[in-house]
């Protein structure tokens, strides 16, 4: 029997999936982390955090399973994308990886938006210009560490370092690649354009290729690390949102995902680039050359339950679950906007912060649990509402991310968006997109489309919307709508007015 690791690099942890050949998760091992906000509105992780954890869980496997790791053919990754990861000449991490969470690189957003202007921002990024990014943060250790600027060899992606662990290379994929703001989607290559204009040298980016290419096999450090064999092949991988996808058999042109991890994002498959002239969504490469992504990303998902669940009560989520689907739709009237840590689909602010709204004397830790749950749906139905505008409507959508493990929060979901829900068996989804990637770099799959078909199976029931549900549903989402626009200014002020108060102690 042969077997492939995923490994899938999240925010908020790192977990290692273990299939066999037949597309069956045998096991999975898993460690968390938090990420560092030095300052307000930073958030960074070392990359040797993620190896850490990546080490530790494949050790674990390889004690807990007694597979021989001869018989893994192959391995592949997943990675929370945006991020900047630095290495010197000597191959040397420079500073913490500055992640897709961090609102610091404001004035770079705005030295971007300058340098092309909306119109080429819109022909050449095709996405928006936001901060967290790969470009911006690149820029502003330029602007701000020029010392450790000056000893930058190569820049990549967070997932693309375990890769560079494991194999000795540095290298990425066209998906992550595709995800940095310095990238030409339509191109599948770096884009000279961007980078001559910013004055960034071309030959920090490293080569780029498909998920599934053979990156060659596990370098004897690794080897010796992890308990690997060096016979293991291992595949290039890719960001996150696209091996979610693969892990959901997301094969199809217009198959799309609501995904609640750290962060959430509905993602539609598409065949061509496609422009959305307000930019508040996003289009990155897919997992093969004639593919694209479209989504709409909510950055504060599972983060805002995380969160919230921390600084109250700390409970299990099963009792949390159990409080939740006891609270009736509309959490007695109080509003939640997930706003922790900005907003990117619609609002494209990394300067706002969250609020609840209508709490009252009979407002419960219950009912804020259950509104936190019910913010992050309205902010997810907003991202549905502008793919739809764009002409990207789904009949289904299937539920991804740890988020999709609460019952209350997928029927809450899809009374939200009127849309049935469909849920992988599978509990981790990109970690298993990873492992399926590898199977085909490895040649135990003929193509992603055979290791959808042999992994991916469906839970035999649809999470259905309950029409009354739905029709409450609607005026709570108007009235979240409202309070934005209502309150923007406002937000905006307070958030930078704590941020400044913070830095200032
Ligand atoms: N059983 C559960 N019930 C409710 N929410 C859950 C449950 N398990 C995980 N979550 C949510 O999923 C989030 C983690 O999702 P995950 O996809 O693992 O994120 P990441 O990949 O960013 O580490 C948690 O922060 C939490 O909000
Ligand atoms: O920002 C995006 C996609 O644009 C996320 O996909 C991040 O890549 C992190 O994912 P999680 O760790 O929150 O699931």
């Amino acid at each position: 029997m042969k077997y492939l690791m995923g490994i899938d690099l999240g925010t908020s942890s790192l977990k290692t999936i273990l299939m066999d050949e037949n597309g069956s998760v045998i096991t999975v091992a898993n460690r968390s982390y938090q990420f560092d906000s030095p300052h307000p509105g930073y958030a960074e992780q070392h990359p040797d955090v993620w190896w850490d954890a990546c080490v530790k869980t494949i050790q674990e496997i390889l004690r807990t399973s007694r597979i021989q790791p001869a018989e893994i053919a192959g391995i592949s990754f997943s990675g929370q994308m945006h991020g900047a990861v630095m290495l010197d000449k000597n191959y040397q991490v420079i500073r913490p990886a500055i992640l897709h969470c961090d609102a610091r690189s404001d004035q770079q957003i705005e030295y971007i938006r300058s340098v092309f202007g909306l119109e080429k921002i819109r022909e050449l990024v095709m996405n928006p210009v936001y901060t967290g990014f790969l470009l911006p943060s690149l820029l502003w250790v330029r602007d701000n560490e020029p010392e450790l600027y000056e000893k930058i060899r190569y820049v990549f992606l967070p997932k693309d370092y375990l890769k560079f662990k494991m194999t000795g290379e540095v290298s990425s994929d066209f998906s992550d690649a595709s995800a940095t703001l310095a990238f030409d989607i339509k191109n599948n290559c770096w884009s000279k354009e961007i980078l001559s204009s910013l004055q960034i040298p071309m030959d920090l980016f490293p080569f780029c290729y498909e998920t599934t290419a053979n990156k060659g096999k596990i370098c004897r450090e690794a080897s010796e690390i992890t308990g690997l064999s060096s016979n293991t092949i291992v595949a290039a991988g890719g960001g996150d949102q696209v091996m979610q996808g693969i892990g959901n058999g997301m094969v199809n042109v217009n198959d799309a995902t609501v995904n609640i991890g750290s962060s959430g994002q509905v993602c539609f498959q598409i065949d061509q680039p496609v422009l959305n002239p307000a930019l508040n969504t996003n289009m990155f490469c897919g997992y093969k050359n004639d593919r694209w992504i479209l989504f709409g990303a909510t950055m504060s998902a599972g983060l805002s339950l995380k969160w919230w669940n921390q600084l109250s009560r700390g409970i299990g989520y099963d009792e949390l679950n159990d409080q939740v689907a006891r609270i009736q739709p509309g959490s007695g009237g109080v509003i939640f906007l997930p706003y922790l840590n900005g907003e990117r689909t619609p609002h494209v602010n990394p300067n706002l912060s969250g609020a609840f709204f209508g709490v009252n004397i009979n407002t419960t830790n219950m009912h804020m649990n259950r509104a936190v749950m019910e913010g992050v749906a309205y902010s997810l139905m907003q991202c549905i509402e502008i793919c739809g505008n764009l002409g990207y409507k789904a009949k289904t959508l299937v539920a991804s991310g740890g988020g999709a493990r609460s019952k209350p929060w997928l029927q809450l979901q899809a009374d939200i968006y009127n849309i049935p829900l469909k849920i992988a068996k599978s509990e981790e989804q990109a970690g298993s997109g990873a492992a399926i990637a590898a199977g085909v770099g490895a040649g135990v799959f003929a193509d992603i489309e055979e290791g959808c078909r042999k992994a991916v199976q469906f839970q035999d029931e649809l999470v259905l919307p309950i029409e009354k549900n739905h029709k409450k549903y609607c005026e709570y989402y108007q009235l979240y709508k409202d309070i934005y626009t209502s309150c923007r200014d406002v937000l905006q002020q307070v958030t930078l007015l704590g941020r400044n108060e913070e830095e200032l102690k």
